[in-house]
């Protein structure tokens, strides 16, 4: 029978249909029991989940409601063919909404899948402005793993959450030098936006003490009696975690024994790479950004920022006096040494004994262990043959244009910097689509010369980029790649060392307009004589975001044939806010034909161009003014 029984848990936000209005501004919100200032929409956090069927086209209308700041919002995983215009990426497809205006997305919800949507503008994303984005397969396009699950759908959208606000942030980041603020580790892993500071459901244990050694067991006795103010308690952060209006209430998923449920699972951190176990049981892995995946069974799954899952979970515990049918779900840290508990969630059968878990939330595995996470990401394949309508393209052959990306932190003037090859990526201030679409960008850009397409030779990848003179210098730019339409492209992401000797961090990549093949990854220095015979063309997975490991290589294929400016970048906020991330170009000549709405380009060298056209009219405004302004008729006597 089809699973149309939605399982009882809170979704993120508020459902939506697909034509709404949202007014993005300031809330004042308490998501780990701590109030603080954030940005959410239409009042809540996380802003409201957008459900759809592919081929829906979702219209949104972006009311800037914050007084100080633009904003944009992006729809990541969404293709936006034809409408790069709706991809939400300020100084690249429009213009930052400026406040108190309002801009209408209106895309195509292309395909089926698991997705989410945030700010694209500064740091808004880590200010909280994201939520869910949920596309249904229609009945004639069936996800092939649909047959296989019969209790519903849970929804996890994962976030990381710092104390400090976004702007501190921002300018720690630019300071010069000796003075660089480095954000640190969040302080609290958020689960549908809710997390407890500090604090565990479960037990607390060495291990925990080990992460934050602030880490206490919440106490449920004296919230019991604040909780019963239910009113108060919608906006206090006192009322702790275990009042059910609680903005940090836990996140429980109410499921029905014996029944298999499909767990969707996106991660919009700013920083922290994620692994995620509920106890007692196992995850089939069946989709990734959007695409399936041959099935593989794990005991957690590990997901960096801008990833989604679909994962199948079978209810099938019997209850025990250890196991009485609540379970935890455990969110931790991985890939950087953690300073944040991980969050919990709860799994409660409705059989369940017991309200909560009486156990220990399973641990989070060891942090540095990358070749665990390696093989858990190398394990991810394409489903081949897949009875879904319309499966995807196999992947070509070949490319016939191939950037090789050197990731490197680096000193550029005083300042740390991430830079590929040698460009720190800075927006310019005319977005790059309205330049094409209007012919500008000789004077929008540094249009002089392409972004390099790869690295010298001799540089040596195991150590930190030296400050010497001969050193391979890098610099800020707003250099572009332009790919000739219809180009099959290869890009080598390189990692290497950071300025810290022998350290190299995690970078997960995320290509908007596009889903890529990922064709390979590796150790050291990529050697197209020896790898490139290597790399997956029998089953390379479609993803819009992919990992490139410590001192290690990916390989990731695409075919520009999206017309429009598309950002490639580290999804790491701070690390793209210091230039880690690249703009490709598509199909110049097709720009033109594009519905691009002017209005929305309406900044930098195109507003300056189109102030041109305007002349003063102080005819017409006294005119058009003259009745208003009247003085009133004077009483009659
Ligand atoms: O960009 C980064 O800066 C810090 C560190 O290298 C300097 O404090 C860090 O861990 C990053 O990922």
């Amino acid at each position: 029978a089809p699973a149309t029984s939605a399982a009882s848990a809170p979704a993120p936000g508020p459902a939506e249909a697909k034509k709404v209005t949202w007014d993005v501004e300031y809330i004042m919100w308490a998501p780990d029991c701590q109030q603080r200032a954030m940005i959410g929409i239409n009042g809540t956090f996380p802003g409201p989940t957008i459900t759809a069927r592919a081929g829906d086209l979702v219209s949104v209308t972006v009311n800037n409601k914050l007084h100080t700041e633009g904003v944009v919002i992006h729809w990541h995983g969404m293709r936006q063919v034809g409408t790069p215009w709706a991809d939400g990426t300020a100084s690249i497809s429009q213009c930052a909404i400026n406040p108190g205006e309002s801009f209408t997305y209106e895309f195509v919800a292309d395909k089926p899948g698991t997705f989410f949507y945030h700010g694209h503008f500064g740091m808004q994303r880590a200010a909280g402005l994201y939520g869910s984005l949920i596309v249904e397969a229609t009945a004639e396009q069936d996800e092939p793993y649909r047959k296989d699950y019969d209790g519903g759908e849970l929804n996890m959208l994962l976030s990381d959450w710092y104390h400090e606000n976004v702007y501190a942030q921002a300018a720690g980041l630019e300071r010069k030098d000796k003075h660089f603020q480095w954000i640190g580790e969040p302080q609290t892993i958020l689960i549908n936006g809710r997390g407890q500071y500090e604090c565990m459901l479960g037990k607390v244990t060495n291990y925990h003490r080990g992460i934050d050694r602030y880490a206490k067991t919440c106490v449920r006795g004296k919230e019991a009696k604040l909780c019963r103010d239910k009113d108060r308690c919608l906006m206090r952060s006192e009322c702790g975690p275990y009042c059910p209006k609680s903005q940090c209430a836990p996140v429980v998923f109410d499921v029905e024994p014996g029944k298999t449920y499909r767990l969707r699972i996106a991660s919009t951190t700013t920083l922290s790479a994620l692994n995620l176990q509920v106890e007692g049981h196992s995850l089939t892995v069946v989709e990734a950004d959007g695409n399936p995946v041959e099935p593989f069974t794990v005991k957690d799954i590990d997901i960096y920022s801008g990833e989604s899952y679909s994962v199948l979970l079978t209810t099938s515990q019997m209850p025990t006096f250890y196991r009485p049918g609540a379970f935890w779900i455990s969110v931790g840290v991985i890939g950087r040494r953690p300073k944040t508990l991980p969050a919990t969630a709860v799994l409660r059968y409705t059989n369940s004994k017991l309200q909560w878990p009486s156990s220990v939330p399973p641990k989070t595995p060891t942090w540095d262990d990358i070749e665990r996470s390696k093989r858990f990401t190398h394990s991810i394949k394409a489903l081949k043959n897949n009875d879904a309508a319309t499966p995807a393209p196999p992947a070509p052959k070949r490319a016939t244009r191939t950037i090789v990306m050197l990731n490197r932190q680096i000193l550029v003037g005083e300042h740390v910097k991430w830079a590929i090859n040698n460009v720190s990526l800075t927006l310019p201030a005319t977005p790059y689509l309205g330049a094409y679409f209007y012919g500008l960008q000789g004077s929008a850009f540094d249009a002089t010369d392409e972004a390099p397409s790869g690295f010298p030779d001799d540089y040596n990848i195991r150590a930190p980029p030296a400050a010497k003179d001969n050193d391979y210098k890098a610099r800020v730019s707003d250099r572009v790649y332009e790919l000739p339409d219809g180009a099959l492209v290869d890009v080598v992401l390189q990692n290497a060392d950071m300025l810290t000797e022998t350290v190299s961090e995690t970078h997960p990549w995320h290509l908007h307009g596009h889903d890529f093949w990922v064709m390979g990854y590796g150790d050291g220095r990529y050697d197209a004589k020896k790898d490139f015979p290597k790399l997956n063309t029998d089953n390379p997975p479609l993803r819009n975001t992919v990992v490139v490991f410590p001192h290690g290589w990916t390989v990731l294929r695409f075919v520009a044939d999206n017309p429009g400016a598309w950002a490639f970048h580290c999804h790491i906020e701070p690390h793209l806010h210091m230039g880690m991330g690249a703009v490709f170009i598509e199909g110049v000549d097709k720009m033109q034909d594009l519905n691009v709405p002017g209005e929305a380009m309406m900044c930098g060298v195109i507003r300056t161009a189109a102030a041109v056209h305007l002349t003063p009219a102080r005819r017409q405004r006294s005119t058009a003014l003259a009745p208003a302004q009247a003085p009133a008729p004077a009483p009659a006597p």
